[in-house]
């Protein structure tokens, strides 16, 4: 099973500067062509301001990076739901990145499966064919948040798209987690599919579901895999009074 590192940070401010400092550290590291994939949620959003602002910009390789969603509101770009827009007004502008090195869900589709075809064949064509390589990660870097449910990207307790092993990118009619809208997520694999992966996670809401992942539960948060450790950084607030024994 994959290694787990996990480390608590006494306040949130404290996590998001840590979350950043990793993020920036790994990202310096990458090859001539790299890729991260992003996440949503409200937690993130510190974190890319702090990336997106002196010391840490400078380290980030904008020539050598190409940026892409672990899920996303099946809504309008530009809507105030969107992953995309959160991380083009947040991180991805201020940084200077090119268009066309960011690469959207595309939510203009007909339908979220639509959309998670459409997308699939994007990542697809990115890394250059339609098997993932166990040897070869699609992604340098995977951001993770986690629902107070234990969910990743759109990927939510009991729903199908835990569960598919085939594709990599999956439509979610139903999130089960608000905001409750159609959903365009990567699934497991994909995700598993990088060379380092971070969670980072925040607020006392998060406790319950981090205390199951971290007692062995099978929570979504919990299948989480990748060609390196699962890094968990987490605040005081999210983590569990007393760890329980890290099985991993
Ligand atoms: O589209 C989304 O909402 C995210 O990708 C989702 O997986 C998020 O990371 C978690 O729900 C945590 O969200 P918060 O950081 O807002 O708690």
């Amino acid at each position: 099973m994959t290694a787990r590192d996990f480390t608590i940070f006494e306040t949130r401010d404290a996590l998001v500067a840590a979350a950043a400092g990793r993020i920036a550290a790994i990202l310096a590291t990458v090859g001539p062509r790299g890729a991260v994939c992003l996440t949503g949620g409200s937690t993130i959003g510190p974190v890319h301001r702090a990336l997106a602002a002196p010391p840490l910009r400078d380290k980030i390789p904008v020539d050598r990076l190409d940026w892409f969603f672990g899920d996303e509101r099946f809504v309008p770009a530009g809507h105030e739901l969107s992953n995309a827009a959160q991380a083009r007004a947040t991180l991805l502008e201020p940084l200077g990145v090119p268009a066309e090195r960011i690469h959207a869900v595309p939510t203009a589709a007909a339908t979220p499966q639509a959309a998670a075809d459409a997308y699939a064949r994007t990542l697809a064509a990115w890394y250059g064919a339609g098997r993932l390589d166990p040897s070869r990660p699609l992604f340098d870097l995977v951001l993770l948040g986690m629902g107070a449910d234990g969910h990743v990207a759109s990927l939510f307790p009991g729903q199908p798209g835990v569960e598919e092993t085939e594709r990599w990118v999956v439509g979610v009619d139903e999130a089960g987690h608000p905001p409750h809208v159609a959903r365009v997520s990567l699934t497991l694999q994909a995700l598993a599919s990088s060379r380092a992966l971070l969670f980072i996670v925040a607020g006392s809401d998060k406790r319950p579901a981090l205390s199951r992942v971290l007692s062995g539960d099978d929570l979504p948060a919990a299948r989480v895999r990748s060609m390196g450790p699962v890094v968990w950084l987490v605040d005081r607030a999210a983590a569990p009074e007393r760890p329980s024994k890290d099985r991993s």
